[in-house]
């Protein structure tokens, strides 16, 4: 016992700054202890210091707003294999992207999804995309995937003619006859936000029409991107905090999502057959005046196309199958089309004008294709057919090249690694020259941004604007680089809308570039990119002039 005599004697009695002291070892061990086992879970993986401790260091990075940058430089740094977080490691080696996101792989989404659940009367509710349940993203895939596949496209093409036309007849009024300069980057996104409310509604959100942000639809959705992808790199903190019980009771905004609301008055009146009629004032799309018939012609001004929108086609589903097609996950349908399908595609579409505005070669010889397809009476004016615009190569070279340089989310698209494996093996680690196996739980992703730069795929010149490596002779190289284009992610959990956005890519490129000679306002400034998940570009001012007749 003669040990404890300090402790006894009075000079050391259990004095309260005793008691601290013992409080003060135990949790610094405690933190240490945990620091040590968390740090060398991954010790054989690079990556910065502090990541290797704590995923406060990728929260802020994606906080600023330049992770594809900062990314870019440590895959540069270290390899294939960088360690963001303590349990998080970012991939870029080509050959895993079948070992992580393959069919029966059983690689899950991680919690980084989960952040961006919303919860309704207390209760997740997880829309296709961002439910980590696979049996549930089957049941809720399994109805809908027809009204997205290839066979499908061609019905929605007159619903998307209808918003193209008015955006065009926008252009010629707004900015072609009056020289005044286009902030291109927001009529994209406006035009993005319509088509999607178009081919699902059969009726646009009113952003083309209204020239602004229809009840902050945008804004509302660029603050859910900003919010949510940050808290995905702690999602711990979400649940303390956004979707914390006392937050939601008492703190939360009870105002209805404003697209959620746009899509049940839409419901509500399709179910009571009675497209117009529409007590809110707000969705009342203006009268929209087109000069040229050519475009006239092609606006359904509210009434339905011979084919079914979405809306329709879930409608439907409800009535065969009420208990799988519930009201709920019908409207959930709803504001999954409007939440993936819009910002996706007004970035990209945004980044392939500006490349195109940037490298006037490319934008002559995609003119070359069209007015040449034109003269074989193979491209119809104002607005091309899909089936025209698919058999042109260049353009789809081009929209191949805008989808590599710019994939619209670019964070690592994060899986976990199941527990039934003995981990994921990677062989032949460049760095260490070993095989190393990452274990079980680990979260691993690839980020497209990343791996559409590899040098190894696209070529010594992956980081450069090249339509042309697309229209490479050797067939097998450019299969390779397809094989590897992650910008609609891949395998069961890859982009459900790729055809959709395919569709109004390859259709609206050619209807601008032919009606249009178009040069940027301030050919010499860059544009501002910003990463929330979602990439959004800032700053393409862009004049416009009409070209010649049977443009
Ligand atoms: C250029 C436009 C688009 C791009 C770049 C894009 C990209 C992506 C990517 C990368 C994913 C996978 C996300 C992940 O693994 O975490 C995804 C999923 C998805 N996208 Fe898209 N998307 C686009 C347009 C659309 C459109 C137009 C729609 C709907 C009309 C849509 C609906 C979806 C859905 C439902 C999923 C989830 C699929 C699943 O989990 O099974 N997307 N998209």
């Amino acid at each position: 016992m003669a040990f404890l005599a300090p402790f006894l004697d009075n000079d050391f009695s259990l004095s309260p700054s005793f008691a601290q002291l013992l409080l003060y070892s135990f949790v610094f061990l405690f933190v240490v202890g945990h620091l040590t086992s968390t740090y060398a879970t991954h010790r054989n993986i690079p990556g910065p210091f502090l990541a290797k401790f704590t995923d406060l260091w990728r929260l802020y990075i994606v906080w600023r707003r330049d992770s594809h940058d900062t990314y870019l430089r440590l895959h540069q740094q270290y390899g294939d294999l960088v360690r963001i977080g303590p349990n998080c490691i970012s991939i870029s080696a080509p050959d895993l992207v079948p070992s992580i996101y393959g069919i029966g792989k059983g690689f899950v989404k991680s919690d980084f999804y989960s952040v961006w659940q919303n919860i309704v009367n207390g209760q997740r509710v997880a829309s296709m995309v961002f439910t980590t349940d696979e049996v549930q993203h089957a049941a809720m895939k399994k109805p809908i995937a027809n009204a997205y596949s290839l066979s499908t496209l061609k019905e929605f093409e007159p619903l998307l003619d209808s918003t193209t036309a008015v955006f065009l007849s926008r252009l010629d009024d707004l900015f072609a006859s009056t020289g005044k300069v286009c902030d291109l980057g927001t009529w994209l996104q406006w035009y993005a936000f319509d088509v999607i409310g178009e081919l699902t509604f059969s009726q646009r959100l009113g952003f083309l029409e209204k020239a602004t942000d229809v009840e902050g639809i945008i804004a509302s959705v660029a603050r859910n991107f900003d919010r949510c992808s940050v808290l995905g790199q702690m999602p711990w903190l979400d649940q303390f905090t956004y979707k914390n019980p006392i937050y939601l009771k008492f703190f939360a905004k009870a105002a209805a999502n404003p697209i959620i609301a746009f899509g049940q008055r839409r419901l509500q009146e399709r179910i009571k057959g009675q497209e117009a009629d529409d007590d809110a004032a707000n969705d009342q799309q203006p009268a929209t005046t087109i000069s040229d018939p050519l475009l006239e012609a092609k606006v359904l001004h509210g009434t339905l196309p011979s084919k079914p929108d979405f809306l329709s086609r879930f409608l439907t589903l409800h009535k065969e199958q009420p208990e799988i097609v519930t009201n709920t996950r019908l409207l959930a349908y709803l504001f999954m089309n409007i939440n993936a399908g819009s910002d996706t595609i007004g970035s990209t579409i945004r980044a392939l004008f500006y490349h195109l505005l940037k490298n006037p070669d490319t934008l002559s010889t995609l003119r070359t294709e069209l007015q040449t397809a034109q003269k074989q009476d193979n491209l119809s004016l104002p607005l091309p057919t899909w089936t025209q615009c698919q058999s042109l190569p260049y353009l789809n070279a081009v929209i191949k090249e805008s989808l590599r340089l710019n994939p619209a989310l670019a964070l690592p698209l994060e899986r976990i690694i199941p527990s039934n494996t003995p981990g994921l093996q990677i062989p032949h680690h460049p760095t260490t020259k070993e095989t190393i196996t990452l274990p079980p739980g680990t979260i691993v992703g690839i980020n497209p941004w990343i791996l559409h730069r590899d040098t190894r795929i696209f070529g010594s010149d992956a980081a450069k604007w090249n339509p042309s490596r697309w229209l490479d002779d050797d067939a097998d190289k450019v299969k390779y680089m397809e094989h590897h284009l992650l910008a609609f992610g891949a395998g069961k959990r890859s982009c459900l809308g790729k055809n959709i956005a395919m569709l109004e890519l390859g259709k609206l490129v050619p209807a601008l570039v032919m009606r249009y000679e178009m040069r940027l306002a301030e050919p010499g400034r860059e544009w501002r990119v910003w990463n929330a998940w979602a990439v959004r570009q800032e700053g393409l001012q862009v004049l416009f002039d009409r070209r010649g007749e049977g443009s």
